[in-house]
């Protein structure tokens, strides 16, 4: 068999461990009523043995006759005791199963939330295992319990008629047995194709995904009922649909045909073991055991059959608990470098020939060195792709660079604590969150860990222009139409989330584009309060709208990657160099 002693330890460990770990309790007791339900079939067996042979014994005598009493007594409490224990065996596999499913999710939420880097989004695997990992969660810990249940009260039941029937015919058990062993070898090998394809499928399911997405989503809505794109999409779903669908049919055929083929092998297995038996008890054995024999041979194949077939779904669900393990063992993307250094402030960030390439190879930074002192304002400007994001993306250490390094006070941003660090910076994304929380919420989350103070909310608020939301809508107004709340225009969206960076009290201040969706009177306004806030913060920001970064106290260049150019407005204006001319281009959209 494919799946040696060793192998199903090392699936079945796990597994259990993360039963166990979401609910020790209901785990246990489940675990109690499943050997108790294992029993019942034997000891079912070997009372209908007792009571023929008490039956042959007083043929003719009264039915009340306490041997034959006690085998009928005993045969309806097992039976009785069989139904009383389904319902609570459903109540413990559904209790234990949501309680399993909620630590799955959880576990992935932590493990993906709680890697500190943006490396592990660059690689496609990655999001094919989440996909596979996310979209079996809500059913596998579910046919986990039910499968595992079943297969430990089959092999109990199953232990427990070999046991019994070994005293009649030692050969008798073996033959089953054997007769059963090419069929469970050939479904778990064939369960292991079905999972495999459902896991090599994984990056066209996540293209499945996608395209159903594109059409349900809201964010999409306009495009698609504008353009006219369900006809295309859903071609495009189809097309993936169908080649998927035939790989999976293809694996479920195979298991199919290959179980009815190893069905009839068992057949003539069993024909024989029946036959053998039946010689060895009419020469010898007793009317009791004939019934055990005869009775057992249905049971025990019925039983075989069952723990196969339940066994391959069960080796399913081990195989995505194998798969979540090595998941969550993913190594650190980035680099670890022991505790870290705390730090509490900064005099200068110095950037020392700085490259970065993207996993994918793209390069998108090389050789920038520049410095940054504290309370200076720094703008960086450049064409689409020069790298502005990237460099930020590399300061807040989303990831490492891939030569030079990045210095704080002289220490290297490696070596400094990560939390520490982060603590001291707040920034506002070009594609910032939009969170179906309250208005009170989305602002106060740059800082989860205190109870939001109203005032410093509302503070916080006006610094980003969002003061008349807060009238209008108050506090505790829910931002999402699709949970019953006020839908937001896309720049009410952005004062938000400038509202949300300003709410943390961090030291350097970062703006990527903060003012994109904002109107000129608005940005004008938030230039002001700049100034009146960003006292004594650092400030980086990215914009294309030069006119906003003349309150920068210098401004550097950005090409293809490389710094081109440094200075104060005015002096870039002097040089006549790129930015003069992206001032050029600009001033003259104005002018004609
Ligand atoms: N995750 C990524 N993987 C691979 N390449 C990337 C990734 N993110 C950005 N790039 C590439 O790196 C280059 C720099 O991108 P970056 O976002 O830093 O530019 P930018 O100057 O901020 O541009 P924009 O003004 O359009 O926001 C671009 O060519 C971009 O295509």
């Amino acid at each position: 068999m494919g799946l040696g002693k060793r192998s199903l330890w090392r699936l079945l460990l796990p597994a259990l461990r993360h039963i166990f770990r979401a609910s020790p309790r209901e785990s246990a007791l489940l675990l109690g009523l499943l050997v108790l339900g294992g029993l019942v079939p034997v000891a079912v067996l070997g009372l209908t043995r007792a009571l023929v042979d008490q039956l042959a014994t007083t043929l003719g005598g009264s039915p009340f006759t306490p041997t034959l009493l006690w085998p009928l007594v005993g045969l309806a409490l097992a039976f009785g005791l069989d139904f009383l224990l389904t319902p609570w065996v459903v109540y413990l596999q559904g209790s234990v199963n949501e309680k399993l499913t909620a630590r799955v999710h959880l576990l992935l939420m932590e493990k993906v939330a709680g890697t500190p880097d943006l490396t592990p989004f660059e690689d496609p695997r990655f999001h094919d295992e989440l996909q596979v990992l996310r979209d079996q969660a809500p059913y596998q810990p579910l046919n986990l319990l039910v499968f595992l249940g079943n297969a430990f009260r089959e092999v109990l039941a199953a232990l427990g008629v070999l046991l019994l029937l070994f005293g009649l015919a030692p050969f008798f058990p073996l033959l089953l047995l054997l007769a059963t062993l090419p069929q469970a070898w050939l479904t778990f090998r064939l369960q292991k194709g079905v999972w495999e394809a459902l896991l090599f499928g994984a990056p066209e399911a996540r293209r499945m995904r996608y395209f159903a997405e594109v059409l349900l989503s809201p964010e999409t809505a306009k495009e698609v009922r504008l353009f006219g794109l369900l006809p295309f999409f859903r071609r495009r779903y189809l097309e993936v649909f169908h080649s998927l669908y035939q790989s999976l049919r293809r694996a479920r055929g195979r298991q199919a045909l290959g179980t009815s083929l190893l069905v009839l092998l068992s057949a003539l297995f069993t024909a024989l073991a029946l036959f053998l038996g039946l010689r060895q008890t009419l020469l010898g054995g007793s009317l009791g055991s004939l019934v055990l024999l005869l009775q057992s041979v249905g049971s025990l194949q019925q039983n075989l059959y069952a723990l196969v077939q339940d066994g391959g779904m069960l080796y399913e669900s081990l195989l995505y608990f194998e798969k979540l393990e090595s998941f969550l063992a993913r190594p650190a993307s980035m680099a670890e470098t022991g505790p870290g250094r705390k730090v509490q402030g900064f005099e200068e960030i110095r950037f020392e020939g700085v490259g970065f390439c993207y996993p994918n190879g793209k390069r998108a930074l090389a050789g920038v060195s520049f410095a940054l002192r504290r309370g200076e304002r720094l703008a960086l400007v450049g064409e689409n792709g020069a790298g502005k994001t990237t460099l930020v993306k590399l300061l807040l250490r989303f990831y490492d660079p891939t030569e030079g390094r990045i210095l704080v006070d002289g220490i290297d941003l490696r070596e400094i604590d990560l939390k520490a660090w982060r603590a001291l910076i707040t920034a506002v994304f070009q594609d910032f969150g939009r969170y179906a929380l309250t208005l009170e919420e989305n602002v106060a989350l740059s800082d989860p860990d205190v109870k939001p103070d109203p005032n410093r909310v509302a503070e916080a608020l006006r610094l980003g222009g969002a003061w008349e939301l807060l009238q209008r809508l108050g506090p505790q107004a829910l931002l999402s139409k699709a949970f019953g709340g006020t839908e937001l225009s896309l720049g009410e969206w952005q004062r938000v989330a400038l509202s949300r960076a300003f709410f943390r009290k961090a030291k350097l201040l970062v703006l990527d584009e903060p003012t994109a969706s904002l109107d000129p009177k608005e940005e004008a306004h938030l230039y002001r309060r700049f100034a009146e806030m960003a006292g004594g913060k650092t400030v980086i920001l990215i914009t294309h709208r030069l006119g906003s970064v003349r309150m920068a106290d210098r401004i550097l260049v950005l090409q293809e990657g490389r710094l081109v150019e440094e200075g104060t407005h005015e002096e870039l204006l002097r040089r006549k160099g790129a930015y003069a001319e992206l001032w050029r281009l600009q001033a003259q959209l104005y002018e004609t």
